[in-house]
């Protein structure tokens, strides 16, 4: 029995911190996070996200992503992971995007969960979850990425027997 052998429709879920706990965070404005700084005329939502992970020798960067829109109904073909490394996107256009994550089954990536992003949104992956590469949707759009400044040594794919798809999501 091939892992998916008939191509499926995946659902589009809202994404919380509960539902996207073991894959990584969320990183947005917790008022549980909260505190007043610079005399009070900021809130600081203080530690989001775990630490990040690089591993030592590599460097932690900065990047920017400018990823065009998929198109949809959009084929799920393939997820990837970075075995050694966090990975987080946070949008900078005020778009909001999709995110696709799989447990791991015995080193290969199982069904993809889809969750929309919000715009006030952002994501971390921990070091080795399954995601899919970015989605942007409807417009070019710009993110905040923060990952290792690495060689292919953190870069792992796999590919699906039989793609997944997303319909157009819904905004
Ligand atoms: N390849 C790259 O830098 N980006 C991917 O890892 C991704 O998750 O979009
Ligand atoms: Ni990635």
């Amino acid at each position: 029995m091939k892992a998916n052998d008939v191509t499926e429709y995946l659902e589009i879920l809202p994404l919380t911190k509960e539902a996207f706990a073991s894959f990584g965070d969320v990183i947005e404005a917790d008022p549980a996070s909260m505190r007043l700084i610079n005399g009070g005329t900021t809130e600081r939502y203080h530690a989001l996200a775990e630490p990040v992970v690089i591993g030592e020798p590599e460097r932690l960067i900065f990047s920017i992503f400018r990823s065009k829109p998929r198109q949809f109904p959009y084929a799920i073909t393939m997820m990837e992971r970075h075995p050694f490394a966090s990975q987080s996107f946070s949008p900078i256009s005020g778009q909001p995007f999709l995110i696709a994550v799989s447990d791991d089954e015995g080193g290969r990536p199982g069904k993809p969960q889809v969750f929309l992003v919000q715009p006030h949104q952002g994501v971390n992956y921990f070091p080795n979850s399954w995601h899919h590469p970015l989605m942007a949707i409807g417009v070019v759009s710009d993110f905040l990425v923060v990952d290792r400044d690495s060689t292919s040594a953190n870069y792992e794919e796999a590919f699906f027997d039989t793609p997944y798809l997303i319909a157009e999501p819904s905004l």
